[in-house]
């Protein structure tokens, strides 16, 4: 089999193939040239400084954000028409958390892409919606207004939204920002159960402590991609160095690669 049959069977089996992309503000590339075919099933974390574009290339990724270059495929098809296989949570400060909406009201919106235009919602797409409350801990809050739960329990109720979709790719914007040890710990138990059924999850992922035990994949990303593969491979002293320049001192980096002590750097 010769190497262009090989690169695109992986781009026809991933969940989100991106080659080639660029984004720029102002004339600015923010993104540059980036290539990542996400394995299916995988979990990978995107990690890099503030500023290293992880936010932007996966609003590119979706379309959200207008790319100046690049292909974004989703099993081998472009993405503007496959966007329903794909489930979004986005940082939770990008969000208008002052809209009238009650917990259920906004998990059961995760099931409106699925749905035709005459197709109103009905019981048993509530059902869905309580089960998906269900799996994040959140069914006693189905009736309360959005604007009145705590961070934890915000990020709960976007995860939940992603899970009615039953997405074959779930991409997150940092969910674990703001939130306290045991929803960090739910969340991930929610995620690695995903990935146990088959699914695949990006991730902007912080707490660089957490990566080997969270994630099996791994994007670093500084406007460029430095390094991409599995977590053992790819996340190395030499890679983050590169990542981060001389933000991380040699013994942030010692405790890192060999005690995994917890570091956070990228998040103010
Ligand atoms: N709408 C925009 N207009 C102009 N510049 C932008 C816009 N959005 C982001 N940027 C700039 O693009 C660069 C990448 O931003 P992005 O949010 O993707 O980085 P990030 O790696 O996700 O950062 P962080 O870790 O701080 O969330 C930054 O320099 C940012 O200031």
């Amino acid at each position: 089999m010769n190497r262009a049959t090989r690169v695109s069977e992986e781009v026809a089996a991933s969940p989100l193939a991106v080659q080639g992309l660029t984004v720029s503000y102002d004339h600015r590339p923010v993104v540059y040239s980036v290539d990542y075919v996400t394995p299916p099933g995988s979990m990978t974390a995107i990690v890099g400084p503030n500023g290293a574009g992880k936010s932007t290339l996966l609003k590119a990724a979706m379309g959200i954000t207008r790319r100046l270059t690049g292909d974004v495929r989703v099993f081998g098809q472009p993405i503007e028409r496959m966007s329903r296989h794909i489930a979004y949570v986005p940082q939770r400060n990008s969000i208008d958390w002052d809209f009238p909406a009650t917990v259920i009201d906004v998990v059961t919106m995760g099931l409106f892409r699925n749905l035709r235009w005459w197709q109103f919602t009905r019981r048993h797409h509530r059902e869905q919606a309580m089960e998906s409350l269900a799996r994040v801990g959140m069914e006693a809050f189905a009736e309360r207004q959005i604007g009145q739960l705590s961070g934890g329990q915000q990020q709960r109720v976007f995860l939940a939204r992603a899970l009615t979709q039953q997405a074959e790719l779930t991409i997150l914007d940092e969910p674990f920002a703001g939130v306290d040890a045991a929803t960090e710990k739910a969340i991930v138990e929610v995620l690695k159960r995903l990935r146990e059924e088959g699914r695949t999850l990006l991730c902007v992922h912080h707490d660089l402590a957490t990566v080997r035990d969270y994630f099996d994949q791994v994007l670093l990303l500084n406007v460029r991609r430095i390094a991409a593969g599995p977590v053992e491979e790819v996340f190395t002293e030499r890679h983050l160095q590169a990542t981060y320049g001389g933000r991380l001192s040699t013994v942030q980096l010692a405790r890192l690669v060999d005690d995994q002590v917890p570091v956070t750097l990228g998040s103010a």
